[in-house]
């Protein structure tokens, strides 16, 4: 069998001296469209962002694809197949659309394919980072993410903030990636019913820990596992 698109084995890391996450187990398979949910503050986006390799990792290992990426700098682990489009999108503002893809560009990805993606973009393609919408400024995240060709792309609470039509249209997209058959997808999301809608699979993290691992079909018919750690009234009846 192919080895996991991302294993963590053990993982302790936090900022500095303080640590976040307290010993993480987890495995993401190939193709699998796994959701991470939890209230505020319970280590989501340091869950991401440790496996790009932007926090100290006190203890344990990052794997991806079977190598262990634990010592290697961010940019490497994009070279190794990592793709994160952080909740702050980090764009860069004073750069044309183009000039930030351009900036994400790997190995045989073209610039068309993310015009495709997003005719919006290509509409766009001269104007500067700063002059965009929320919604088009997230389109430029995924899209740049995407043409560094991730076997992983991860994305921290893409839909925040945005309009509802938006929404529904990064969804989309979302399975449209999820199914091409080259992309795992690992989203983090506040809102638990899309999280269910999209993965097949959900962890749910609380206090740095994983305290549920399941299938969303399993979750769905057991609420009370969900609630217990995100709240009542987080799903739909
Ligand atoms: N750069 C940082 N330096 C120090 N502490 C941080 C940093 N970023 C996050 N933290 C702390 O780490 C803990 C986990 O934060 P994290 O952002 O990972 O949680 P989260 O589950 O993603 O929350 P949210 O849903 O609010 O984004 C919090 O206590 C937070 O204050």
């Amino acid at each position: 069998m192919a080895d996991p698109v991302l294993k963590l084995e053990g993982v302790v890391s936090g900022y500095g001296d303080t640590t976040v996450l307290h010993g993480i187990d987890l495995t993401v398979g190939q193709g699998e469209r796994v959701a991470i949910i939890g209230r505020n503050g319970v280590g989501k986006t340091t869950l991401l962002s440790t496996v790009m390799g932007l926090t100290r990792l006190h203890a344990g290992r990052v794997m991806s694809a079977g190598v262990d990426v634990s010592t290697l700098a961010p940019h490497k682990r994009v070279g190794a197949g990592l793709g994160l489009v952080p909740q702050t999108r980090d764009i860069f503002p004073s750069l044309t659309v183009e000039e930030n893809l351009l900036a994400g560009l790997r190995g045989d990805a073209r610039i068309d394919e993310a015009y495709e993606m997003f005719p919006r973009l290509a509409e766009r393609r001269s104007n500067g980072g700063a002059q965009l919408s929320g919604g088009e400024q997230q389109m430029l995240a995924i899209a740049r993410t995407l043409l560094g060709q991730p076997r992983l792309l991860m994305l921290d609470e893409p839909l925040e903030g945005l309009a509802p039509v938006i929404c529904d249209m990064l969804m989309e997209t979302f399975e449209r990636i999820a199914a091409d058959g080259t992309h795992t997808v690992l989203l983090v999301e506040q809102h638990t019913e899309l999280a269910l809608d999209f993965a097949e699979r959900v962890v749910i993290l609380d206090a740095g820990a994983v305290v549920e691992d399941a299938t969303a079909e399993a979750l769905r018919a057991d609420p009370a596992r969900v609630e217990r750690h995100v709240g009542v009234g987080m799903l739909a009846d």
